[in-house]
């Protein structure tokens, strides 16, 4: 069977995989057959969550290090001897308005720097190593070596109040898609990002429940919040269908925020 026509046997490196989506994204990649990197902060849960699943270890590190990376992707290289797929789910969120007038507070800008660090300058970091590796693998049939998943958020496109620098910092990943397509084409990677709606994790269950209500009951169909495995499933989808390439891909239940 040609690589990447299944996740059977291919090398996967998934940020943030002790939470959430990426969790998710592990736990059905290893289902699957993947042989699974677990990369989260040293103080994340990695360590437990990997010593649940086969054929997964879990390399701790913070994606805005160049050098942690290095690291993650030396022994993944030595334990594995290659890297297929790369996701990246790893982020953080702010709720934080431009200026507060009642507080007379601007949005601090180390605030703002720290959400567009992790999330656009860490999943880049993770992106700019990775490629190095997976331009050495062989190509298949289809000439392809490599496959890169990028977590957005619908928030790329209809950020809430309070969300300037969480819709900043994922609509840069958005923008990042098209780009990095075109520039890792020639090695045989193919690059998609998937911006979820609202997933049932503990990133959103950080926001008050009553938002959370309210953002569910506008999510057209089905009137859920999504479930994690469900993005999981699209990752597994971009992975399997050869000609995903450049491509933005709301996973949002029809829902247009307000
Ligand atoms: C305090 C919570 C801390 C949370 C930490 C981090 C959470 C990050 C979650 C992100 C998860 C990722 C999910 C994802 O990628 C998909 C999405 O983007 S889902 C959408 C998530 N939405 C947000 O993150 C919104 C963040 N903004 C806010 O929570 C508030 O705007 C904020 C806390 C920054 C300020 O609220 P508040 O102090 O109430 O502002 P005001 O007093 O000026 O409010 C005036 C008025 O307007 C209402 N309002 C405020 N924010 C919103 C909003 N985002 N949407 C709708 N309405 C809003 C507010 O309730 C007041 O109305 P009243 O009727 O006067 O009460
Ligand atoms: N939950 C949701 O509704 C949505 C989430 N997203 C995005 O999906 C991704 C995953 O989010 P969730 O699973 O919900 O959150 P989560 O908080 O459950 O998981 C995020 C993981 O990233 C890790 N992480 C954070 N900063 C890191 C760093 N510097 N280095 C390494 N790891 C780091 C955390 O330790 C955590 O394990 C995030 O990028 C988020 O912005 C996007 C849209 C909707």
């Amino acid at each position: 069977m040609s690589k990447f026509t299944s996740l059977k046997g291919l090398v996967s490196l998934v940020s943030g995989g002790a939470s959430g989506l990426g969790r998710a994204t592990v736990e059905r990649f290893t289902k699957q057959g993947a042989r699974v990197v677990l990369c989260d902060l040293p103080s994340s849960d990695g360590e437990k969550v990997a010593k649940q699943m086969d054929n997964c270890m879990f390399l701790p590190a913070d994606i805005t290090s160049e050098k942690e990376v290095k690291e993650v992707l030396r022994a993944t290289m030595e334990n594995y001897k290659c890297l297929d797929v790369l996701v990246n789910c790893a982020g953080i969120g702010v709720a934080r308005k431009t200026y507060s007038i009642q507080k007379n507070l601007p949005h601090p800008l180390d605030e703002f720097e720290r959400v567009l660090k992790v999330n656009t300058l860490g999943t880049f970091n993770m992106i700019r190593q990775a490629v190095i590796l997976m331009a050495q693998n062989e190509p298949n049939e289809d000439k392809a070596r490599g496959v890169i998943i990028n977590t957005s958020s619908v928030a790329a496109f209809d950020g809430q109040m309070g969300q300037v620098a969480y819709a900043a910092s994922k609509a840069a990943i958005a923008g990042m898609t098209l780009p990095l397509a075109r520039d890792i084409g020639e090695f045989g990677i193919r690059v998609c990002t998937i911006c979820p709606g609202v997933f049932d994790t503990p990133l959103l269950a950080a926001l008050p429940q009553k938002a959370i209500d309210a953002l569910t009951k506008t999510v057209v169909f089905p009137q859920r919040l999504g479930k994690p495995d469900e993005f999981a499933q699209m990752c597994q989808t971009i992975v399997e269908n050869p000609y995903l390439n450049g491509e933005t891909i709301r996973l949002d239940g029809a829902l247009r925020m307000v």
